[in-house]
């Protein structure tokens, strides 16, 4: 399970609109968030905002790089293409899965998909990322205070 920013809108703990998500490293180094939007995330009653499903893939992709830096590198956004394929219902769990595609210097290249919960996918994502440290861009106190193992069980399995 990976880490959690304590106010970030997608992970954060202590962020009252926040989505709540957490993370899971597979063993073939992608990374697969699970949450569950609610009224606060809606657009046409009853689905998702379409941003709001961009952030969560945007976050899984940026995320994803921390698998091979030992939780200490990030992605900050410098493209995201999103291509929406079927409405995303709220108030039932939701997965994201994304890894990282390709990588050359301090820039990558991800990907991911939304899944529902009858394994289609809804939303795709690809995104190109810069490498930044955790020292660049957090304050000094940020590991200490801010970046936390969330509570709850790491899943055996998850089933997309
Ligand atoms: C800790 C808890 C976390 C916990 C939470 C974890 C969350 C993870 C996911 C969060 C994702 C986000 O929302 S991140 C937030 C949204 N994104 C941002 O705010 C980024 C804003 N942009 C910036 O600050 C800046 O552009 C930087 C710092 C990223 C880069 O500035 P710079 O250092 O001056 O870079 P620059 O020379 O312009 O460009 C460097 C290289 O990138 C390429 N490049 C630049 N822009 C683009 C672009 N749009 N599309 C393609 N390529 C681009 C250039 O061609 C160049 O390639 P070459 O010549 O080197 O080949």
């Amino acid at each position: 399970m990976q880490p959690i920013s304590r106010e970030c809108l997608v992970c954060g703990t202590e962020n009252a609109l926040g989505i709540k998500a957490r993370f899971f490293e597979t063993t073939t180094k992608e990374l697969i968030a699970l949450f569950t939007l609610h009224h606060q995330h809606q657009s046409y009653p009853g689905i998702a905002h379409g941003g709001i499903s961009a952030t969560v893939l945007d976050e899984v992709i940026g995320r994803a790089i921390m698998i091979d830096h030992d939780h200490q590198t990030f992605g900050m956004t410098l493209d995201l293409q999103v291509r929406y394929r079927k409405p995303v219902p709220l108030d039932v769990e939701l997965k994201v899965v994304g890894r990282i595609d390709s990588a050359k210097g301090r820039l990558f290249e991800g990907s991911g998909e939304l899944y529902l919960p009858d394994g289609s996918v809804a939303v795709e994502a690809h995104g190109k990322y810069m490498k930044r440290r955790i020292d660049q861009i957090t304050v000094a106190d940020f590991t200490d205070t801010s970046w936390v193992l969330p509570e709850g069980e790491v899943p055996a399995t998850i089933v997309i």
